[in-house]
């Protein structure tokens, strides 16, 4: 893809542009692949910089040193719009990563994109706003990419701006663009009156970017014009393709499948090791004494900061966003069937009110077996991580899913549907006990989830060996980054195809 001759070992120059970075400002996945693809990258010879909004709540935001004053200057508007860049660095084991937090009035408050469970109205502005300010300032710092890489919708007007605004820049000339798709539920719909700050949208009608005629996808523009497309699991690039499974895009996925391609996520390792996790009450690694005395001692401390009875029962962990895409309303009808055992849940997350209403009643009624943690909480999701025996993500759909790995190298064994990456990155005790790592159940119904916790429960209590067994199993995987940002850097280079091939015998199941 990227044209200039070069040999296949030069050094790329890379903007990656995403709107949370993990160790800066965090709500989900998104952002712990914004810290470890880039770190990733540069600890693999290339140069990489991350470009993104400098929120209120962006730790070390105060001591960042300011290396651009300036004004985004847009055509059709009468003032330009004033912004600073200031940077920040994330620490590698060799040089660290720098980080362009763009500074405007836009990203000063108190939230990233919500406040009280209710978006910022002007988010289409804002994040247009973003877009146009990741490519100018790299302009002015003379910084000129090789591969601008965008992530989500935030971020989906960059590659539009790359084929319009900055079709001749010279700073560009060489530059190709990757989108990655995170979670296309989410696909930036804003009114044409949220675009102001790119006339080259209002100009022009761009029909296959709106979802009606009043209002355009930030994330249709994304996939539309990004040189290449990746999903964060080759499952849910297969999905992409059907309607299902691409949240209405298929016609866009599918006009785009030649240049489409499934890169799993890696799992931060240096953040999530049972042998090192500060956070955690004793460490521990795969061998048989140090596991069983390492969780025993993680689960009896998770318990006391959940206030559950501390014993020998065994315990299921949660930790997400309560959103319906975690599967929460799968739970909710089965939890009070499933408690009739001798059992402990543990949920940590926020979202919802509704899903939030639902588990804290629940928890009130069964407050010995059921803990709902309504927090985001990094240091207790280390917790669960390490003291639960058993985690639940039984997502309606999960793009690529990062606690499953984690729960895998805790020795957490996961329960999970058979969707997206989920279905990439475990292997169900049913279906292939031998090499088995968890449990996948298939439809999306509480009765199918319900029958994967009961059986569960029964490995657990009456075959325990067996259930060590899969522990060992879970704690063999590995996912590293390395291994995904080597395909990443293949996508760059234009030397894999997309999936196109591989993808429609899939895609004729899917739909079936
Ligand atoms: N209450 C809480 N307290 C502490 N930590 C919490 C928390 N709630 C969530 N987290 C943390 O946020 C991250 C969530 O990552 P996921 O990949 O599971 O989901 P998410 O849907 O946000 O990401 C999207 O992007 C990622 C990255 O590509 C995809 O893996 C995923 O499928 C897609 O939906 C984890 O690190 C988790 O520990």
């Amino acid at each position: 893809m990227v044209t200039r001759k070069k040999s296949k070992q030069a050094p790329l120059k890379v903007l990656f542009v995403a709107s949370e970075v993990e160790g800066l400002v965090k709500t989900g996945g998104l952002a712990d692949v914004a810290k470890a693809l880039p770190v990733t990258l540069q600890a693999m010879g290339h140069d990489v910089r991350v470009v993104m909004p400098l929120y209120r709540k962006v730790a070390g935001r105060e001591q960042a040193r300011t290396v651009l004053e300036t004004e985004l200057f847009v055509s059709s508007q009468p003032q330009p719009v004033g912004y600073q860049v200031k940077t920040l660095s994330l620490e590698t084991d060799s040089d660290p990563v720098t980080v362009y937090g763009v500074d405007a009035p836009y990203f000063d408050r108190p939230e990233l994109y919500a406040e009280n469970n209710q978006a910022y109205a002007d988010n289409g502005e804002r994040f247009a706003f973003f877009s146009a300010a990741a490519l100018d300032l790299c302009d002015k710092l003379g910084f000129q990419p090789d591969v601008v890489h965008c992530n989500d919708w935030h971020t989906g007007l960059v590659p539009f701006l790359l084929r319009t605004r900055y079709a001749d820049a010279p700073c560009f000339a060489q530059t190709k663009s990757v989108m990655t798709i995170h979670n296309a539920v989410f696909k930036g719909v804003f009114n044409y009156d949220q675009y102001s700050l790119i006339p080259e949208l209002i100009q022009q009608r761009y029909v296959q970017l709106e979802m009606d005629p009043a209002h355009v996808s930030m994330l249709k523009a994304g996939v539309a014009y990004a040189d290449k497309v990746n999903a964060v699991s080759p499952n849910y690039a297969a999905e992409l393709l059907t309607e299902l499974g691409s949240h209405g895009m298929a016609a866009d996925f599918t006009a785009r499948a030649d240049d489409l391609y499934g890169i799993i996520n890696g799992c931060d390792y240096s953040d999530w090791n049972p042998e090192t996790d500060p956070y955690i009450k004793q460490n521990f690694k795969a061998g048989k004494v140090s596991l069983s005395r390492g969780k025993k001692a993680c689960k009896r401390d998770l318990q006391q900061q959940v206030d559950l009875p501390v014993a020998d029962v065994p315990l299921y962990g949660m930790v997400c966003r309560l959103t319906e895409q975690k599967g929460i309303h799968y739970l909710l009808p089965i939890l009070k069937d499933f408690l009739v055992n001798d059992v402990q849940v543990v949920i940590v997350g926020t979202g919802d009110p509704a899903l939030a209403g639902a588990l804290r009643e629940i928890s009130q009624q069964y407050p010995d077996k059921f803990a709902f943690v309504e927090a985001y909480n990094n240091a207790l999701a280390h917790c669960v991580e390490a003291g639960a025996d058993f985690f639940m993500m039984p997502s309606e759909f999960e793009p690529c899913g990062l606690n499953q790995m984690y729960s895998l190298a805790y020795g957490t064994l996961p329960i999970v549907r058979g969707v997206g990456g989920l279905k990439d990155t475990v292997i169900d005790y049913d279906q292939t006990p031998q090499v088995a790592t968890g449990f996948i159940f298939e439809a999306p119904t509480p009765e199918a989830l319900l029958i994967k916790l009961q059986r569960s429960l029964l490995l657990y209590c009456q075959q325990p060996q067996e259930f060590k067994r899969l522990q060992q199993n879970a704690m063999a995987c590995k996912f590293e980054w390395r291994e995904s940002a080597e395909q990443y850097i293949r996508m760059y280079l234009g030397e894999e195809q997309g999936v196109r091939a591989s993808v429609i015998s899939n895609t004729e199941s899917l739909n079936a």
